[in-house]
């Protein structure tokens, strides 16, 4: 479980970025932080990793205030996924993937298994380990830096707009696959992203943000949907006819064989929301 205690970041230029924030996150289920650019998605997420600290107000994990935690110790408990998957260039995909095993003290040849193993779970083939980043293709960097979070096993995972550089196809591909390998491996996962559909895929939770980290709300993809809690929030899910900068669209649920499906306006199914 995570708990933001009242967080608040003011940066040393004197930018606001994150009010008063307070929320628990459940463990074993994925939470979803979206809004548009600015609201202070990745200022939060950095809190819980302490890349960020707050200005004031605590970060809990499992009853720990992370400020008391070792910031080295505590970043190679914590899976981390960038945008741009920040792979280290002169090292191979095999060893960029065993690191933090390797850093948390797993034997060489051990850490290695672990990492090609976990290769093959995200959806890449073991002679892939051998190249460099560099010739892999983005969607297949994104896989390994998803892969290099998980093999120290963290119960948490953080993944700031992780598949924000891959093309539809592709991103539609590994938000499936991260789908996949939640239901597999149950972890914590907070998930930073502008995008409400893919909010909206993968959240259990999803909590809709303002400028300034204020919630505009927080619950599930189908409480978002049918309930939304203000014009700020339809506006943002573009369930508003208005539109602005979506398009415009009418979102609707209904019920098919046992599955909630959601439909836009025109009838297109967009996705099923998990039960
Ligand atoms: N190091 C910094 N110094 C000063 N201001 C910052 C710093 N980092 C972020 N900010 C500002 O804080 C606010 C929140 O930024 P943050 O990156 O948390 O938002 P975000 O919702 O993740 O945005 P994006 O989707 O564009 O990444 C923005 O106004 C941003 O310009």
């Amino acid at each position: 479980m995570i708990r933001f205690d009242a967080v608040t970041k003011t940066y040393a230029d004197g930018t606001r970025a994150v009010g008063e924030f307070s929320l628990t996150i459940p463990s074993h289920h994925a939470t979803v932080f979206v809004g548009s650019s600015g609201s202070g998605k990745t200022t939060l997420l950095r809190m819980v990793n302490r890349m960020v600290e707050p200005t004031s107000g605590s970060v809990w994990i499992d009853g720990q205030d992370v400020s008391t935690a070792d910031p080295v110790q505590l970043r190679r408990s914590i899976g981390y996924v960038l945008q741009q998957g920040g792979l280290l260039p002169h090292r191979t995909v095999l060893d960029n993937v065993a690191t933090v095993a390797i850093l948390n003290g797993t034997p060489k040849a051990r850490a290695r298994a672990l990492a090609s193993e976990m290769l093959e779970r995200v959806g890449l083939s073991a002679d892939l380990g051998r190249r460099f980043p560099a010739q892999l293709s983005g969607g297949q960097q994104q896989r390994v830096g998803v892969a290099r979070a998980l093999v120290p096993d963290p119960n948490i995972l953080l993944m700031d707009e992780p598949f924000g550089a891959v093309d539809p196809i592709v991103r539609r591909e590994l938000q499936n696959e991260l789908g996949r390998l939640q239901r597999e491996l149950g972890k914590t996962i907070l998930f930073v992203t502008h995008d409400i559909d893919e909010a909206f895929r993968l959240g259990d939770e999803v909590v809709v943000l303002r400028t300034g980290g204020e919630i505009a709300q927080c619950g599930t993809p189908a409480d978002i949907l049918a309930h939304p809690a203000d014009d700020f929030v339809r506006h943002f899910i573009g369930a508003d006819a208005a539109g602005g900068d979506h398009e415009a669209r009418k979102l609707t649920t209904r019920d098919v064989d046992g599955q909630r499906i959601v439909f836009d306006s025109t009838g297109r199914p967009l996705g099923v929301i998990e039960p």
